[in-house]
């Protein structure tokens, strides 16, 4: 008889889940943040806010975005105005976007259709922290499921979140000039096939901390007038002022307590996140050049930001002939931050090149 120990080993994978692929997909049409005050507040017919729009380009400037990719266009903001009041019913010509928008630029990210077999979990309403949590499940997944190959997709979409301008809710204010949409698409795997998979990290470590005493710091509620979200003040004082006990936690098991001999992938959330979590550890400037690039060029993208951030590190690492996929380096952090105030912590080990 079978031992069921015998069986379970037969049922597992072997060796750590590994990142085998990474593709990525944007909107095509693109918007320019040194004009995008301009047109924020023409294509919401709130021009009579002379104030508002100053204030609203003073904060596209202080963001260190460049561009931003956006499904929603002038035109198609012209068909639907109630997406341009502030609030305004509007959710179901929202999800009608959602729904056709959200898969078509995950399956582009994907490059392929799944098979009607292929078990899936949709996940909605994750908030940015998202990127850490699906490495978090796939890694049990593949761990635990041996040759699983966990395809992840994280297609994030401003349709429902875009609105007019209010003078009483800055929060909104906020949003506007920092989220974007993209999509990425992940293929987790252990044991690759030799020869066949390329691994380009493997998660070593996963943790998800629920940050003491900041309930109420960033939230969203889904309202008839599409999803409603408050982004408090103190968001980066309370991600910085937790940032070393949750690289302590992750780090500490494997002897590693200078956080500059590691390469970092963050959650672009906004410039002053980053700003002040460099300073708290007192990272040098280049440990966050991959972050700030994507959050320059792309904007913040939710969940997918981190995955666009791991595939141009091991791209440039590549470019650059180093000698890792991480920057040269051996062992790296992605960090996923959002509300709860939840951080997701992933430990990662980058491969030879
Ligand atoms: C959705 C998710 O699940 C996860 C997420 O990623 S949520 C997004 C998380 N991101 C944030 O919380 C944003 C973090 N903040 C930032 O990056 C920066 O504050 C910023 C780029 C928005 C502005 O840069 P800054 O250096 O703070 O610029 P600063 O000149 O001080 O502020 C510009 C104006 O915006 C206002 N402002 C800045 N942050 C604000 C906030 N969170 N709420 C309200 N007003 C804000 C300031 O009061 C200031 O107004 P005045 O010009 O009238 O004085």
């Amino acid at each position: 008889m079978v031992a069921v120990s015998e069986i379970r080993k037969a049922q597992r994978a072997e060796g750590p889940a590994t990142v085998l692929a990474i593709g990525t997909a944007n909107p095509s049409n693109c918007v320019d943040q040194s004009t995008y005050a301009n047109y924020y507040f023409r294509v919401t017919n709130s021009e009579h806010m002379t104030d508002l729009k100053k204030k609203f380009q003073r904060i596209c400037e202080r963001t260190q975005i460049k561009n931003r990719h956006m499904y929603l266009t002038e035109e198609i903001l012209k068909e639907n105005p109630n997406m341009c009041a502030y609030k305004a019913p509007s959710l179901d010509a929202r999800e009608d976007m959602m729904i056709r928008e959200v898969p078509r630029v995950g399956k582009e990210a994907a490059t392929k259709g799944l098979d009607p077999s292929v078990k899936r979990y949709m996940m909605y309403h994750q908030g940015c922290f998202a990127g850490g949590t699906v490495l978090r499940l796939a890694k049990d997944l593949a761990e635990n499921n041996k040759d699983a190959r966990v395809l992840i997709v994280c297609s994030e979409n401003t349709s429902v979140t875009f609105r007019g301008p209010s003078e009483t809710d800055m929060d909104s204010l906020v949003g506007q000039a920092l989220f974007a949409d993209g999509a990425a698409a992940i293929i987790i795997g252990s044991d690759p096939v030799p020869k066949v998979e390329n691994p380009l990290f493997e998660i070593v470590s996963t943790d998800q901390q629920l940050v003491p005493n900041s309930h109420g710091a960033i939230g969203g509620l889904l309202r008839e007038v599409g999803l409603t979200f408050y982004l408090n003040k103190s968001v980066p004082d309370i991600i910085s002022q937790n940032i070393n006990d949750a690289l302590s936690k992750a780090f500490d098991p494997l002897g590693i307590s200078d956080y500059n001999s590691i390469f970092w992938i963050a959650h672009p959330g906004g410039r002053a996140i980053l700003d002040q979590v460099e300073e708290k550890v007192n990272l040098k400037p280049e440990k966050m050049k991959a972050t700030r690039d994507v959050l320059s060029n792309y904007g913040n993208m939710s969940s997918a930001c981190v995955f666009f951030i791991m595939d141009l590190m091991r791209k440039k690492s590549l470019e650059a002939g180093l000698k890792t996929t991480g920057e040269g380096l051996d062992w790296g952090v992605l960090f996923g931050f959002g509300p709860g105030l939840t951080i997701e912590t992933v430990v990662l080990r980058s491969m030879s090149i």
